[in-house]
């Protein structure tokens, strides 16, 4: 069975003063899961929030957390974040030397593991995880920052990863520059999950459900080819 098309609102892009109450508005509007940003200054070169955040969003999200750990090293902080209610946890297999043991630690602690790669990282990388991974992200823009534009020679790492994954249980998740333009690419190459920040909160709470609507409609008519 293929893994159903999943549209995961990155808060990146909402207002921080009011994040229950956005995260309440997105799925409200229609959201699968809620993406939760982290940068560290570092690995990334912005900064935003961390476990404490995630533990007070908790209680407002009914769907998942699905966090997306853009820091280095990533291994000292798995526990808080999966403390804090994270549902899954995804690193950078270029955030550290220990992808292989970092998943295994995610899984331990319960929760569901994700690797992400950069747009300039081989698909190679996930060869020998294919059996400790429940998503891989595969990065369509350069890690930092949201509205930044969609990079076209991802796809073809995209279609790498599928042929990889074949029909295992791991979703394939696209981050970065997803529109109702870009997504039936990405779906056509064989993602599944497709993180989008600065379009879905384009316009205010009153447009979410629209804007999450236009990228799962161009996503689902991409899947039935
Ligand atoms: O991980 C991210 C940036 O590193 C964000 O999830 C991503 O930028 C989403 O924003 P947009 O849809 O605006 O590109
Ligand atoms: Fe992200």
């Amino acid at each position: 069975m293929p893994r159903p098309i999943v549209i995961a609102p990155s808060i990146l892009s909402a207002d921080f003063a009011s994040l229950g109450a956005e995260v309440r508005a997105i799925e409200d509007a229609g959201a699968d899961w809620v993406h939760y940003d982290v940068m560290d200054g570092h690995f990334v070169p912005n900064l935003t929030i961390g476990p404490g955040v995630a533990a007070a969003i908790r209680p407002h999200v009914k769907t998942k957390i699905d966090t997306h750990l853009m820091i280095s090293p990533a291994d000292p902080y798995l526990d808080e974040f999966a403390e804090a209610g994270c549902d899954t946890i995804t690193i950078h297999a270029e955030a550290g030397p220990h992808l292989h043991r970092s998943l295994q630690h995610i899984r331990k602690l319960g929760k569901r593991a994700g690797v992400a790669i950069n747009p300039g990282t081989p698909p190679d990388v996930v060869d020998y995880v294919l059996n400790l991974v429940d998503l891989i992200l595969v990065m369509t823009v350069n890690p930092g920052f949201g509205g930044q534009a969609f990079i076209p020679e991802t796809v073809a790492k995209i279609e790498a990863i599928r042929a990889k994954v074949g029909h295992r249980d791991i979703d394939i998740e696209v981050d970065g520059g997803i529109t109702p333009e870009t997504a039936p690419l990405v779906v056509a190459a064989g993602a599944n999950a497709l993180v989008a920040g600065s379009f879905v909160f384009q316009g205010g709470p009153s447009a979410y459900a629209a804007n999450i609507a236009a990228i799962r409609r161009a996503a689902q008519a991409a899947a039935k080819r």
